[in-house]
């Protein structure tokens, strides 16, 4: 009999803010002040007397003995304090000192760190995730304090399957791996980019309840070509250019065994790999490890879900996606993932073969509109290449704006990595699209690198746009009390329930047919009303909520595959017999949530 029961007794008090109920003890093997120097066990001033006493912290604290309320009070005191001290500087000093003082407390307390992540993640998630994570790794080698994670470069070939067992943690979940060649939009920036890593797996705690002790960031510093790196002498990371072909695999495959011999369970995401790699990692190991590459599958689902919301902001059935047409600006891993997506889930709409799927995407990139007269054409790109005779007007290496002039497209969706790119004139020729309501999405990252603002959308575009960035943007004020509503259209809003769904299913691998749900599942979380106002994604402050559902979907697929193989005491046999809503109970069960834990001292 599996244990909903048991697990809803142990866990009533996790959705209240301050629980009163009593959560259950946790073992520490250490005493005295290398408790207080361990974030995952120290409550700072909240240890309560005997636990003092029991645990030899008795003289190392001052007497008063402060409340969980109280510390949480005092820290957001501190963290408005600096915002009104630090009003009028520039945005990029503020961010840094936003993230400076998160980052202290991560580094003395994550049972506080979280607790504040969490209650207040549509301010935070910004300076712990993107767009202040990308500034984070610019400066990296400058504002590195103590390390966070593991890091493997191309001098350990040989040693990873016992490194692995340097990390203190008994059992890793997630591990979230990049090897720096594409951070953000941001390039190659070797090992600094081990932020990415860190604010991905930031959210998996705050937003799919993963426990922070089994969480694992990963760096595969394998070199860099980036010449400005390669001659700071602060760089922190191998000073050689990045490993190619096989010597770079065979990087990857040690780690890759290392980690599911010590943790066979372990979900690994991929994260900004340059594009050759994310692909080819991704055909290497999906089959063989319980993985998946977050910027190619992802951003399709988070894509997928807003382009079927765009067309229920057109007032229109969803049976109508497949007359859209789409312009799709950047071939890399993430615009070709979206596009892979959606013609999957075109062509499984009925009367539709992939190929008039195809018909309705155009694809540009940096040498403008892609043919099949292209030279040296990627093979990956080529399924979505138009050809001449498909394109009336429109010529191979057509530039954006006599694209949009020519197809009229319904959407404009940015992949490209290009801030600006799509430039007033482009924007003001979306006003001729043949859609009611177009929709831009400018969807890379961070702020800069965004192919439009969200202003500037407005502005230029017309007021009936949908719009959606990766990275945030303020709502629009339209006068006359209308407001444009901004989307995030951030990868944020599925990885972490592929992740948790994947754990708590037990799945073996992570399939399409997994991936589509989460797709489905963000797609549906929206009503008609919210869609009819142009939100297509849900509130951040939804997240934790969204995610347990997006898990919840994840489980069922995998069941429905026969992949899952349970976790902890549930088994397959027991997933086959839940209700819906009990797989979504199941997973909420399963999710971490910030509380003092008693602690008991063990030798
Ligand atoms: N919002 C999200 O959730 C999300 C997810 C993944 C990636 N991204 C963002 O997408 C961007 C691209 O990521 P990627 O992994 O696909 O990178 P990539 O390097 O693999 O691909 C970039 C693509 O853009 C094209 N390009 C470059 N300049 C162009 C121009 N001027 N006009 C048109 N196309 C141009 C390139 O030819 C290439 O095809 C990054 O900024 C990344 O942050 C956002
Ligand atoms: O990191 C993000 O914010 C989204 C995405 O994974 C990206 O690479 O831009
Ligand atoms: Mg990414």
């Amino acid at each position: 009999m599996w244990k909903l029961v048991q697990f809803a007794a142990s866990n009533v008090s996790r959705s209240r803010r301050f629980s009163t109920a009593i959560p259950g003890p946790c073992i520490v093997h250490k005493r005295g002040a290398d408790i207080l120097h361990d974030p995952w066990f120290n409550k700072d001033t909240g240890f309560p007397l005997t636990e003092r006493d029991r645990l030899g912290l008795r003289g190392l604290l001052p007497p008063r003995v402060i409340s969980f309320e109280q510390q949480y009070a005092r820290f957001m005191d501190s963290y408005h304090s600096l915002e009104n001290n630090t009003k009028g500087q520039p945005d990029k000093v503020v961010s840094l000192a936003k993230w400076r003082i998160l980052n202290r407390l991560h580094d003395r307390n994550e049972t506080l760190y979280y607790r504040a992540l969490i209650d207040n993640i549509k301010d935070f998630a910004p300076v712990i995730y993107t767009p202040t994570v990308g500034l984070v790794c610019q400066n990296y080698s400058g504002l590195f304090r103590r390390p966070r994670g593991m890091y493997f470069s191309a001098k350990d070939k040989g040693e990873m399957m016992s490194m692995i067992y340097n990390w203190p943690g008994q059992q890793v979940d997630m591990i979230v791996l990049t090897d720096g060649s594409r951070i953000l939009g941001l390039g190659d920036l070797g090992v600094q980019g081990i932020g990415i890593p860190i604010g991905k797996l930031d959210m998996y705690v705050a937003a799919a309840g993963i426990n922070p002790q089994r969480v694992l960031p990963v760096m595969l510093d394998v070199g860099t070509n980036n010449q400005k790196l390669l001659k700071d002498r602060l760089y922190l990371g191998l000073r050689q250019p990045r490993l190619e072909g096989e010597e770079y695999l065979s990087i990857v495959d040690e780690f890759m065994e290392a980690v599911y011999t010590r943790w066979p369970k372990a979900v690994v995401q991929f994260e900004d790999f340059q594009m050759k790699w994310a692909f080819e990692t991704l055909q290497r190991y999906r089959k063989r490890f319980c993985m998946f590459n977050d910027d190619i599958q992802g951003t399709a689902g988070v894509a997928l879900a807003g382009l079927l919301g765009t067309v229920r902001a057109q007032g229109r059935p969803l049976s109508n996606f497949v007359n859209q047409k789409i312009v799709v600006v950047g071939a890399g891993s993430a615009g070709l993932g979206v596009l892979n997506m959606a013609v999957q889930a075109l062509s499984r709409m009925e009367g539709n073969t992939e190929t008039a799927a195809k018909s309705q995407f155009f694809l540009i990139d940096k040498n403008g509109l892609v043919t099949t007269e292209r030279i040296d054409l990627d093979p990956a790109a080529a399924p979505f290449a138009k050809d001449a005779k498909d394109i009336e007007g429109l010529r191979e290496g057509a530039g954006l704006l006599e694209v949009v002039k020519n197809v009229k497209p319904d959407v404009l969706l940015g992949l490209s990595g290009v801030g600006g790119v799509f430039s007033e004139e482009v924007l003001k020729a979306m006003r001729q699209s043949d859609s009611t309501k177009p929709a831009i999405f400018a969807m890379s990252n961070p702020t800069m690198n965004a192919e439009c603002t969200a202003d500037d959308a407005f502005k230029h575009a017309g007021e009936n746009i949908v719009f959606a960035s990766g990275s945030p943007f303020e709502n629009v004020d339209l006068g006359n009390g209308k407001v444009g509503h901004v989307n995030q259209a951030n990868n944020m809003y599925l990885f972490p329930g592929i992740g948790l769904g994947a754990l708590v299913s037990g799945a073996r691998f992570i399939t399409d047919g997994m991936l589509q749900a989460a797709s489905e599942c963000l797609a549906s979380y929206m009503t008609d009303e919210d869609i009819q106002k142009g939100i297509l994604y849900p509130s951040i402050n939804n997240i934790r909520h969204l995610t347990a559902e997006v898990g919840g979907a994840v489980l069922r697929a995998a069941v429905a595959e026969d992949l899952a193989e349970g976790h902890g005491d549930v088994g397959p046999r027991e997933f086959m017999n839940m209700s819906k809503e009990e797989t979504v109970e199941y997973v909420k069960q399963n999710m971490w949530y910030p509380v003092y834990s008693p602690l008991v001292h063990e030798k």
